[in-house]
């Protein structure tokens, strides 16, 4: 649960992600104080440093400092992004070599002083860290979740916004399952200004003719991997996300959010961390929203399921 005055936030891995997420909680001026942690203790100095300065000109100042994990025993929320910058033509599962030895001692580091919070994963392959977090901390499944798609659906929602000349903003709807190449958009669920996408496109063809449901969801699933080519890893959109999330379960917003989140029968899954539709509160991620998924939509989410599980087996 998080403190009543919104104390602390700490973040684990400060390079390119870690260090854009803490600017985006610093300009939202999201927390009282803001703790980096690296393994190069310089560059969380030179970054928390750098964050600062910006403080004449914040709407909220928010504290930033380099710290160590003694500070994560009375942190509201830490957030890991600790890894590598994506290689170029690689995929996401394929970082779980190098990433799950990371994750597990920044976990028993952040365990070991005490804490008590929210853990927001953000380290790829994102659904497996989850789970090995939740694993590896003994914390309640409501304390541990990872990002999940809720970038994926942000990015679903603007590419819809690219498309159609409208504003994302205007689009509803979640991509599922895993942050990865089996994720999927639940069509189902994908409304633009509150009729279905694909109604919306129907309804409208001699202006959207050029605009194919399986177009977008393609370039949806890509766009992480275009931006990593283009300019060598991704670090806005994820920020942003990062952002949101904290901010919503740090105020006790209640948003439903398609983060990562343990299944435990909701869509007859067990064991297993994907991005779902949660309802996030200050003690973090609590009720799953069961959705009417049509059969094609379960059999993706399944098939989901079923690869993180692969590549969680031998973990402990
Ligand atoms: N979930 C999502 O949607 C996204 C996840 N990511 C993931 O975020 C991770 C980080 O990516 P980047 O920031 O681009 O990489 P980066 O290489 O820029 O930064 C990684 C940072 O982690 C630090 N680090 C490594 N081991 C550490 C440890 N044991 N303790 C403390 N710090 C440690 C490094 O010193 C470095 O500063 C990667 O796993 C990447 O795949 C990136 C974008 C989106
Ligand atoms: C790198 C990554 O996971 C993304 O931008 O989606």
């Amino acid at each position: 649960m998080v403190t009543a005055n919104r104390n602390r936030v700490v973040i684990v891995g400060t390079g390119q992600v870690g260090s854009t997420a803490a600017f985006g909680i610093v300009t939202h001026g999201l927390c009282n104080e803001l703790v980096l942690i690296d393994h190069f203790a310089d560059k969380a100095l030179g970054e928390a440093r750098d964050l600062d300065d910006g403080s004449e000109f914040q709407d909220r100042h928010v504290k930033v400092r380099v710290g160590d994990y003694s500070d994560c025993k009375d942190a509201d929320i830490v957030v890991i992004t600790v890894g590598r910058k994506p290689p170029a033509n690689s995929n996401r599962m394929a970082e779980l070599g190098f990433t799950v030895g990371l994750v597990g001692d920044v976990i028993d580091h952040v365990m070991a002083s005490g804490f008590d919070g929210v853990i927001v994963m953000v380290s790829n392959p994102v659904d497996v860290m989850a789970w090995y977090a939740w694993k590896r901390s003994g914390l309640p499944r409501t304390q541990v979740l990872g990002t999940g798609t809720a970038l994926d659906t942000s990015r679903l929602k603007t590419i819809i916004g690219e498309e159609t000349g409208l504003d994302p903003r205007n689009v509803g709807g979640f991509v599922m399952g895993e942050h990865g190449n089996s994720q999927f958009a639940a069509w189902s669920t994908v409304s633009l200004g509150g009729k279905p996408f694909a109604k919306f496109l129907a309804d409208n063809q001699s202006r959207f003719s050029s605009v194919s449901t399986a177009e977008v969801e393609e370039k949806t699933r890509r766009r992480g991997d275009e931006i990593v080519r283009t300019k060598g890893g991704t670090n806005f959109g994820i920020a942003s996300t990062v952002a949101g999330i904290v901010q919503t379960i740090l105020w006790d917003e209640r948003r439903i959010v398609p983060v990562s989140t343990l299944l435990d029968g909701e869509y007859g899954e067990h064991d297993v961390f994907l991005g779902v539709p949660t309802e996030l509160r200050a003690n973090g991620a609590n009720e799953i929203v069961e959705l009417d998924l049509a059969d094609d939509e379960l059999a993706k989410l399944h098939r989901s399921a079923q690869i993180v599980r692969e590549h969680c087996e031998g973990l402990l």
